[in-house]
């Protein structure tokens, strides 16, 4: 077996395919550990998930219900781009094109935040989005996730999702969600697949109500009381 993969099982919403079917993760448990948390450092937990599967729509729950403070690294590069610093135009231009910011300004933007912040649990969401963002945060940081959500959602409800999304994005629109699709099946699969060997990785069925995929990840966080109380 080269991956472990875990599932939340509920009464009525199991399943064993992913949206992605990727094909490394062969285990199936209901095993969660109880405690994931043995070194010093805060409690972080990345979530993964393509574009307009629900990561910061499950993030905001997560917050409410579990404390945990809430770092978007969208959000932190449009912050940017709106401060008008020096990286601001080249941020515009990456996110316009779909495309990914080079890790050193990501990477810097999520330490400044972490390290202003007296919370001792982290969700960072959108992050790390490439092999190359995972390792600039390991360098940076000297840390690495506890455990990773991915939110599982097929490509056509991601499409309409971000299309009806409404919020004003200059990447919600057609021709930069395909682009945003086709870098995240080529630069951030393989970071998830990464993960699901580490036996890190809770994947979640991104499709249903707000609520219904939000009783899979109180499943992952109820089991979790230890780190997140
Ligand atoms: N379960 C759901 N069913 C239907 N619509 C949803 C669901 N979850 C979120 N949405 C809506 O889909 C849109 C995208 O959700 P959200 O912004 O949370 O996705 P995201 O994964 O953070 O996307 P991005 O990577 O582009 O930031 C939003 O308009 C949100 O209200
Ligand atoms: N690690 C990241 C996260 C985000 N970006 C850029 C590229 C994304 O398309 C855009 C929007 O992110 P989202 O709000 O959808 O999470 O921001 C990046 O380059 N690197
Ligand atoms: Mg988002």
């Amino acid at each position: 077996m080269l991956g472990q993969q875990r599932y939340i099982i509920l009464a009525d919403a199991s399943y064993s395919i992913t949206a992605y079917n990727l094909k490394i993760w062969e285990s199936f448990t209901t095993e969660i550990p109880t405690q994931v948390k043995g070194g010093k450092g805060p409690f972080i937990c990345f979530v993964l998930g393509g574009p307009g599967s629900g990561k910061g729509t499950q993030c905001a729950k997560i917050v409410k219900n579990y404390g945990l403070t809430h770092l978007s690294a969208g959000e932190l590069l449009r912050r940017e781009i709106a401060s008008n610093s020096e990286y601001g135009t080249t941020i515009l231009n990456t996110i316009k094109e779909g495309k990914i910011v080079p890790s050193e300004v990501t990477v810097s933007l999520i330490q400044k935040e972490m390290e202003s912040s007296d919370s001792k649990k982290f969700l960072i969401d959108g992050f790390p989005r490439s092999e190359e963002n995972r390792a600039a945060f390991e360098r940076i940081m000297g840390a690495e996730p506890d455990i990773v959500l991915f939110f599982d959602c097929p490509e056509e409800e991601m499409v309409n999702r971000v299309l009806n999304r409404n919020e004003g994005r200059v990447d919600d629109n057609i021709d930069t969600v395909r682009k945003r699709l086709q870098v995240f099946k080529a630069l951030n699969l393989p970071v998830i697949n990464y993960y699901a060997r580490r036996g890190k990785l809770y994947t979640i069925n991104a499709v249903g109500t707000v609520d219904e995929i939000f009783e899979q990840v109180r499943a992952v966080f109820a089991a979790l009381k230890l780190v997140t109380e």
